[in-house]
């Protein structure tokens, strides 16, 4: 029973110095040892609390770099007025309506629509109504919306701009076809959990011997999948690409990621050198708004069997679209802060569907592994029904801050237990981590300084 008014949000701009180590770096974040400065993994942190006596508070982020992060909070604040008092019941009774009047603000709108900072900024504050909506029904997210009866569940969905692929009708269909099995499906996940695959090994400003001995270690851990940085320097790729596939050999997978580094015939040319490593897919290989392009990558690496995946920079579900309309891509990868929150992701996850297009989510950042889960889970139960091609990253920074940290288990997310979307963070870890007078923070600027 969903209850109480919205009293409160709060917003913290909370960021863990990643960058000193390397973590997280690849070809267009700065790479090890120049010490760029980013990627520091970084989150806006929002609070909601209510006037109900049960005491709960929904939590939500987006995943932001750095400096980035305080764009985004002052955003959000900006878009605070649009919950405040506002009754619960009243939002996820007609989420349709109040998503479209978050993304439709008359100001606002004008530095979207429904991209960058204020589409961020809009994640957060709907994931945490969802964290709330999903602890006040007492269920994890991924079962709030696997019990959800499937009109209800389209009803949360705008699908302003995607009816000529996608109309309600559709999706209602797809979601009803899939609650045959879903029991089963149920099951299997709490037994086996989700495929996954590891990115923590092969960061571009890894040095070779932490490749090997991070690449050793998940082998022993039992990970059969894993993903390697390139993009900077062709010769460099050629080194540590090898060196990757001689350790986990011929049969394991392995993907790329060029975050976007390349020009359309320059990604042709690059990935024609690094196909004797058998990489499944070819990530970001250029801009992530460049959908034609996307296609022509696509179509030329048919040949050498290499699939092109994209979709952790992809503004909105539009984009999405064309995507899949031009076909442009061979792996979807959502992800569940950049997108309108849960809303527009599952709009994206039934569009998928229907094109039979593979969804491989992008995780790691902050939060990022914990949260889309929850998403990728309620696919395999109540759309997809199928794991062929698929599998959700991994990526092992930072979970130690969550209260709810994911579960992994031979190489698979186990699905969450508790209620909630998993957002909510220790409050010690924020408090050390806030910028710029966390603990953290403070000595490291101090340093600077000095
Ligand atoms: C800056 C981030 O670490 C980015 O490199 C992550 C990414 O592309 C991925 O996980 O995929
Ligand atoms: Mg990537």
């Amino acid at each position: 029973m969903v209850r109480g008014r919205i009293s409160r949000l709060s917003v913290r701009d909370v960021r863990f110095p990643t960058s000193l180590g390397g973590h997280g770096s690849d070809a267009m974040g700065g790479a090890f040892p120049l010490q760029h400065t980013d990627p520091d993994y970084s989150a806006a942190y929002v609070v909601l609390e209510t006037d109900a006596e049960d005491g709960l508070k929904g939590y939500g982020i987006t995943f932001t770099l750095g400096k980035g992060t305080e764009v985004v909070v002052c955003a959000v604040n900006a878009l605070a007025p649009h919950l405040l008092n506002k009754d619960l019941g009243d939002i996820v009774g007609d989420f349709r309506g109040f998503y479209r009047q978050l993304t439709s603000d008359g100001q606002l709108r004008w530095i979207g629509p429904e991209k960058g900072v204020v589409h961020l900024a809009t994640a957060a504050v709907l994931n945490a109504v969802w964290d709330l909506w999903a602890k006040q029904e007492g269920k994890p997210l991924w079962k709030l919306l696997v019990d959800m009866d499937p009109r209800k569940l389209v009803s949360c969905l705008d699908f302003r701009y995607i009816t000529d692929v996608l109309t309600e009708e559709e999706a209602y269909e797809i979601l009803r076809k899939g609650q045959v099995g879903k029991k089963e499906r149920e099951e299997q996940m709490l037994a086996h959990g989700y495929p996954a695959y590891t990115t923590s090994c092969a960061w571009l400003g890894y040095s070779d011997a932490t490749l090997k001995q991070l690449c050793s270690k998940a082998l022993e851990d039992g990970w059969t999948r894993f993903k390697v940085k390139v993009g900077a320097d062709l010769q460099d790729d050629i080194r540590r690409c090898r060196l990757i596939r001689n350790m986990i050999g011929p049969e394991k997978t392995l993907m790329m990621d060029a975050n976007q580094r390349w020009d359309v015939p320059e990604a042709v040319e690059w990935m024609a050198k690094l196909a004797e490593f058998k990489p499944l897919w070819i990530e970001e290989p250029t801009s992530p708004d460049d959908i034609l392009g996307h296609a022509t990558i696509s179509k030329a690496l048919v040949p050498l069997g290499i699939g092109v995946a994209t979709g952790e920079q992809c503004h909105n579900r539009v984009i999405f679209k064309q995507l899949l309309q031009a076909k442009a891509l061979q792996f979807l990868q959502i992800d569940s802060c950049r997108l309108g929150s849960v809303n527009e992701n599952l709009s994206v996850l039934l569009m998928a569907k229907k094109f039979d297009i593979p969804v491989c989510p992008h995780a790691g950042g902050v939060g990022l592994c914990e949260l889309v889960q929850h998403l990728i889970i309620f696919d395999f139960i109540s759309v997809s029904a199928s794991l062929k091609d698929r599998m959700c990253e991994y990526v092992d920074h930072l979970h130690e801050h969550f209260k709810y940290p994911v579960i992994i288990k031979k190489a698979s997310y186990m699905p969450p237990k508790d209620a909630g979307y998993s957002t909510e963070m220790k409050e010690e870890s924020v408090k050390k981590h806030q910028y710029p007078d966390g603990e953290v923070w403070e000595k490291l600027l101090a340093a600077q300084v000095n």
